[in-house]
């Protein structure tokens, strides 16, 4: 359980506004996502490619891991973009829009062996084919899902509050897809800027439904989504309790004992191993 890999706060920005590309080298994230696509204007779209190729070569970003989001195939700069990214290192690429299992491959052919591949969920078509897509990720090194509720609220043609109601559905189904192949997942974003209760209401519902974190959209909102994702004081306490509780001689070979008055299986003692790691690799990424 020692490569777990925090995904608490994955920060977008576009990939050409220095001052932003600036910040994110030092801000309080799990990753960085340098977009290239709905963030960056048409025209705009190849000064950007060479900023985010910059970036990349330029390093600098630590612990953080480097993603770059880049302009599905189908549009104009798609290919440009693969090719670019094809010849540096980010960690990542995220693909917008995927709709189909086999479209991983054919972005996994243009960009070459190196990065992962992280994919937006954010079609109505991507849902009716989830199970499919999510079985053969492995094959294109597929290893994460991130929401994109705006677009899927324009999509279905839905609201998109703080309470989310109507993605509810659609947020768990990718939540198990993800679990299911052994990905990992990111919730959407949360527009208000200004809003902290709210951003803090959708990022506990959202790792109450099981997200390893939360995409944001401005630095103001990273103290939130790391606290929110974090294990809590309470949380530590109690998977150290259930490690130690397993770890008595009168406990070898049980399958299950009582911790603190409450039942508590293998499965449990599983489950507080993972607290514990992430709670100790989420220390190593604080800044
Ligand atoms: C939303 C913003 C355009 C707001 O920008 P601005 O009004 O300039 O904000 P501030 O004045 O508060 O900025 C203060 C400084 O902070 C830096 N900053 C701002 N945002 C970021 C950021 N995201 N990362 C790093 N640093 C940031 C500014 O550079 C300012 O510094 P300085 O210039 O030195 O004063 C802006 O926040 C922004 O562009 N956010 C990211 C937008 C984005 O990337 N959108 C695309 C991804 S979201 C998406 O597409 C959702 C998905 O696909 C879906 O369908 O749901
Ligand atoms: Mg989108």
């Amino acid at each position: 359980m020692s490569d777990i890999r925090p995904l608490r706060s994955a920060l977008y920005l576009p990939a050409n506004r220095a001052s932003a590309v600036e910040k994110a080298r030092a801000a309080d994230c799990d990753a960085v996502i340098l977009d290239l696509e709905d963030a960056v204007a048409p025209e705009a779209k190849a000064e950007a490619r060479e900023a985010a190729v910059a970036a990349v070569n330029q390093g600098g970003f630590g612990h953080r891991i480097l993603v770059v989001r880049i302009n599905a195939l189908d549009t104009e700069w798609g290919a440009a973009d693969c090719a670019a990214l094809a010849g540096c290192g980010p960690d990542a690429v995220l693909v917008p829009k995927l709709c189909h299992p086999e479209e991983a491959a054919v972005y996994r052919s243009q960009i070459g062996g190196g990065p992962e591949l992280w994919a937006m969920l954010e079609t109505c078509t991507a849902f009716t084919q989830l199970p499919a897509i999510a079985s053969n990720a492995a094959k294109a090194n597929l290893t994460t899902f991130v929401m994109g509720t705006n677009d899927l609220a324009l999509e279905m043609r839905a609201t998109l509050d703080t309470d989310r109601a109507p993605f509810l559905p659609l947020l768990t189904q990718a939540v198990v897809a993800a679990r299911a192949n052994g990905m990992s997942v990111l919730d959407g974003v949360f527009n208000d800027i200004a809003d902290e209760a709210g951003l803090a209401q959708q990022c506990r519902q959202g790792a109450a439904m099981g997200f390893d974190g939360k995409t944001l959209i401005h630095p103001k909102q990273l103290e939130i989504a790391n606290a929110v994702f974090s294990p809590s004081g309470d949380d530590v306490a109690k998977a150290q309790a259930i490690c130690a509780a397993f770890a008595l001689p009168e406990n070898t070979g049980k399958g299950v004992i009582k911790v603190d008055g409450r039942m508590t299986e293998i499965l449990h003692l599983r489950e507080a191993e993972r607290t514990l790691a992430l709670h100790n690799a989420a220390k190593r990424n604080t800044t």
